[in-house]
């Protein structure tokens, strides 16, 4: 898979306002009720990251979960990491 130039991140960045780069990642933060609730986001954020195979580095802080993508094999930005950003977008309706 083929890294992404600056360009072409700043365009797929323009419909994700929750995410930001950071270099060769795109970094979340997600605020739960508390580490119960996070715990249970990140089991689906596992979920999808399997059938997708393709993973975020994940934090957990308490209530607070920071997903971060890239693409290891390629070192950098592909389009795998923004089809599952907006995968995981849809999973954290509950957050705060
Ligand atoms: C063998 C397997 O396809 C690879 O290790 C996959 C798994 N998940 C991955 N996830 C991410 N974020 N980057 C990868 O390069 C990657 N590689």
């Amino acid at each position: 898979m083929e890294l992404l130039d600056d360009d072409a991140i700043a365009r797929e960045l323009t419909d994700l306002p929750e995410w930001k780069r950071d270099g060769d990642a795109i970094v979340k933060t997600v605020r739960l009720a508390d580490f119960n609730e996070a715990m249970g986001f990140v089991n689906r954020v596992a979920e999808v990251a399997e059938a997708q195979n393709h993973h975020p580095d994940i934090t957990i802080r308490w209530n607070k979960v920071t997903l971060t993508l890239s693409t290891h094999a390629a070192g950098g930005l592909t389009p795998f990491d923004f089809r599952l950003a907006r995968l995981l977008d849809g999973l954290d309706q509950g957050a705060r």
